[in-house]
């Protein structure tokens, strides 16, 4: 039978949506007073990071709005608009590869800058070029202030200036854009469907070959200008991981209890050159830091510590060392054995494998730190914090991202982002368990794994 809400439920819900939004509006109020009045030199780090009250309302508001809308709009109108919404993104995309926020910075914010002169500058099609600005305007990115003039609006201002947000845009626009179409065939392949095999992702089938991303932007060919290395795309990958590390990274440091490791040990297993790492030893100088990664990582690491905290290195405090996470764990006994942005990578198979060789190496009251993405389940999580009624547990549309992001895993690396429970159960095989999540601000969460369940 049709199970359909009545006029009578549909204008409950409604109301009480209404009224999250009214409180949750008052305390994002509050917070822009309070930065008005507050002190100006904060450092770009504290500015991004949202106090938790603003964490909170935000995701209400995000989530009450989605639902709002759901409730309210034509079902056939709202279904279209989602099954082309990816529009808005290549919208994004062109304008983020024709810099079109740094080309606006300095115009009047009433007057605008006419679309011919844009398009010339960028070389687009200046009609052509009208549509797609138009269609971001239309949801606040960018703004017409008159008749083919265009300025920026509050959202668009972030991009100006800002290469490693260019690049984290773009990133979404190369070969991950390519994987979406192939993933539509592949999961409907009989064989492929059940494939968790890294090399077998829909990257695989968009880039032509069997390399993994990684891989295959290393590849040595010729580029644009002649000369021979890298894929050009490599450099956008790198700028990109910058930025979204440094976004998120600064609630993981907020939001984790990193004082109580005291003067201990943590191994940063695949901790790339040191980004974290480099944070940790500067905010917390009495934590010894081992960062462990591929050689050629471990190089430039090298260069790097060596130029950025060459006395870290000198005293012996951080330690880079070359350690292939699929081997056994040389650093026996560490307190904490952290890994950031590794088991998403890939498949359960695999982050057993890795898991397996920490708990090999772990004194009994050690643990394994995972900063990853935590997809929250529609239906909710005994481990995470519920959304209040009438919101579904995960706060619905504040949660995109984060489903969005693992069906980018899915396309790129045939891996995933994981639900607690999907984190448990890789983490049983490996003879661990999840002991507490810590819900940071950024969208990462920090899941401890011990041994034992205390
Ligand atoms: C997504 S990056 C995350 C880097 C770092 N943890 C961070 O949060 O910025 C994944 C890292 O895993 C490393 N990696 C991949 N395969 C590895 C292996 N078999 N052994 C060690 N590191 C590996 C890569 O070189 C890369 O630095």
């Amino acid at each position: 039978a049709r199970i359909a809400m009545s006029a009578t439920d549909r204008a409950k819900t409604l109301r009480t949506l209404i009224g999250m939004l009214n409180d949750a509006s008052e305390v994002v109020i509050k917070e822009w007073e309070a930065e008005e009045r507050g002190p100006i030199n904060t450092t770009p780090e504290q500015t991004r990071l949202a106090s938790p009250a603003m964490f909170e309302a935000r995701r209400i508001i995000s989530g009450a709005c989605g639902m709002f809308l759901d409730i309210t709009q034509e079902p056939t109108t709202r279904l279209t608009e989602v099954a082309n919404s990816f529009f808005l993104s290549r919208a994004l995309h062109i304008a983020a590869k024709a810099k079109i926020a740094d080309v606006l910075s300095n115009v009047d914010e009433n007057e605008g800058l006419l679309v011919d002169i844009i398009a010339m500058k960028v070389g687009i099609n200046a009609q052509k070029l009208t549509r797609v600005l138009r269609t971001l305007c239309t949801i606040h990115i960018f703004r017409e202030v008159k008749p083919y003039h265009f300025a920026h609006s509050p959202t668009s201002r972030v991009m100006i200036d800002n290469e490693y947000l260019r690049c984290w845009l773009l990133l979404h626009a190369m070969e991950i854009y390519s994987a979406t179409d192939k993933l539509f065939d592949l999961l409907f392949d009989p064989v492929k469907t059940n494939s968790y095999n890294p090399r077998e992702s829909a990257w695989q089938e968009a880039t032509g070959d069997n390399l993994l991303p990684y891989e295959y932007l290393e590849q040595h060919v010729e580029r644009p200008d002649g000369s021979v290395g890298p894929r050009p795309q490599l450099d956008i990958w790198s700028h990109a991981m910058v930025g979204v590390g440094r976004a998120s990274a600064a609630a993981m440091y907020a939001d984790y209890p990193w004082e109580a490791l005291g003067c201990g040990t943590l191994v940063d297993v695949g901790g790339g050159v040191g980004g974290t790492c480099l944070d940790l030893s500067r905010k917390f100088p009495n934590l010894r830091l081992v960062v462990q990664d591929r050689l050629e990582t471990i190089r430039k690491a090298e260069t790097i510590w060596m130029h950025e905290y060459p006395e870290a290195i000198q005293t012996g405090r951080v330690r880079l060392v070359a350690h292939d996470f699929f081997a056994p764990q040389p650093i026996r006994d560490a307190d904490v054995y952290f890994l950031r942005y590794v088991l998403h990578d890939w498949p359960d198979d695999e982050c057993v494998a890795i898991l397996a060789h920490l708990r090999e190496a772990m004194k009994p009251d050690s643990m394994v730190l995972v900063a990853d993405h935590v997809i929250h389940p529609t239906a909710g999580s005994a481990y995470l914090k519920s959304a209040p009624s009438p919101l579904p547990p995960n706060y619905g549309s504040a949660h995109q991202f984060e489903n969005t992001h693992d069906l980018a895993m899915m396309a790129t690396h045939n891996a995933m982002e994981r639900t607690p429970e999907m984190l448990e159960a890789v983490a049983v095989r490996a003879g661990l368990h999840v002991i507490k999540i810590w819900e940071c601000r950024g969208g990462i969460g920090v899941t401890e794994l011990r041994r034992d369940v205390a």
